[in-house]
């Protein structure tokens, strides 16, 4: 829904090149209760504008000298940016108005105006581009979420396997390793219990920085849900290297925490599979580094394991 406030902060441009229309349009907008109203006199001007202000609506003479409203909107459509394009515009000359239409204007005002009629137009343009960019925003949103896990922001799974199939494919590539880093928390459960769901839940995302900030930019960090996290580690020199990882992701998740106003400990056991020694897909690199972390867990937790053999070879 827009709102009365969205309609008064819209972004509105006033482009006409006589001084007094720019003034009429401007105390009438005013009084209609519009605050983010700016103008130029100069159509060169309108591209550049509209390139950095991303303006609601754009109200277009097309009578002016050196560049007309038509080669203003014909310039307009470089932006390229499958954008909506807003623009209402003014002509004292009824032939203009089709043309105008079918030039890129979605609607037009008649010169000498009607200032109910005006400022009924632009409500109603204004109303379309507002819950166009909320449209926009809302379908962005709905991408992003069916990709990311809300509560920290990290990659889903869905997202996580994307990126391990990309990564196993560029390893296999270039005869390079990779891995893939189970961690699950240990004894969660006991500080959702005993702080509550919310502070558990601001642990998690504490975790989720940590997690981050340890690895490389090109790794990736995926929570899988509740207290579970993957990093696929893009490439490694050698698989010593992943010891040294998984003993730094550990070192970073065990510093403490301070949640509301108290010093909180946790710490992860790590389960870590190797590409190509622990499996060559997707699927067995996942069992493996899972199966270790089982096997971290089992003994004792707050420690790593690395996989001993491909998961498909345990049970042979
Ligand atoms: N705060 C919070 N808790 C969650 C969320 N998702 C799952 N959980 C809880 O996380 C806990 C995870 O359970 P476990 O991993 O079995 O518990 P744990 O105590 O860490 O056990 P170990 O892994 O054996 O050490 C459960 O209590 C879930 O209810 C979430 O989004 N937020």
């Amino acid at each position: 829904m827009v709102t009365t406030a969205d309609f008064h902060n819209a972004r509105i441009l006033i482009v006409d090149d006589q001084e007094t229309n720019v003034q009429l349009m401007e105390q009438m907008l005013r009084e209609a209760g519009y605050c983010s109203v700016t103008s130029t006199m100069d159509p060169h001007s309108v591209y550049a504008l509209h390139r950095d202000n991303h303006y609601d609506l754009i109200l277009l003479d097309l009578q002016m000298p050196g560049m007309d409203g038509f080669q203003v909107m014909e310039k307009l459509k470089e932006l390229k940016t499958g954008d909506y394009l807003p623009i209402l515009v003014i002509t004292a000359q009824p032939g203009h108005m089709l043309r105008a239409l079918t030039s890129g204007a979605k609607d037009f005002i008649s010169k000498p105006f009607d200032m109910m009629e005006a400022k009924t137009r632009i409500h109603n343009m204004l109303e379309v581009r507002l819950l166009y960019k909320q449209l926009e925003h809302f379908s962005r949103k709905m991408a992003s979420l069916a990709l990311h896990d809300e509560l920290t922001g990290l990659p889903n799974r869905r997202l996580l396997m994307e990126r391990l199939s990309l990564s196993i494919a560029y390893a296999r590539r270039n005869k390079r390793i990779m891995a893939v880093m189970y961690l699950d928390l240990d004894g969660f459960k006991l500080l959702n219990d005993t702080l509550g769901h919310d502070a558990g839940d601001t642990l998690l995302s504490m975790v989720a920085a940590r997690l981050v900030a340890a690895v490389r930019q090109e790794d990736t960090v995926a929570r899988l849900g509740g207290d579970e996290f993957v990093i696929a580690l893009w490439e490694l020199s050698n698989a010593d290297d992943a010891v040294d990882l998984a003993s730094k992701v550990m070192k970073a998740v065990s510093q403490p925490y301070s949640i509301q106003g108290r010093d909180v400990s946790m710490t992860a056991s790590v389960g870590v599979a190797i590409y190509p020694t622990h499996g060559e897909d997707v699927e067995t690199l996942m069992k493996s580094a899972d199966l270790a972390l089982y096997e971290a867990k089992r003994t004792g937790k707050n420690d790593y394991r690395i996989a001993s053999q491909p998961a498909g070879d345990a049970h042979s």
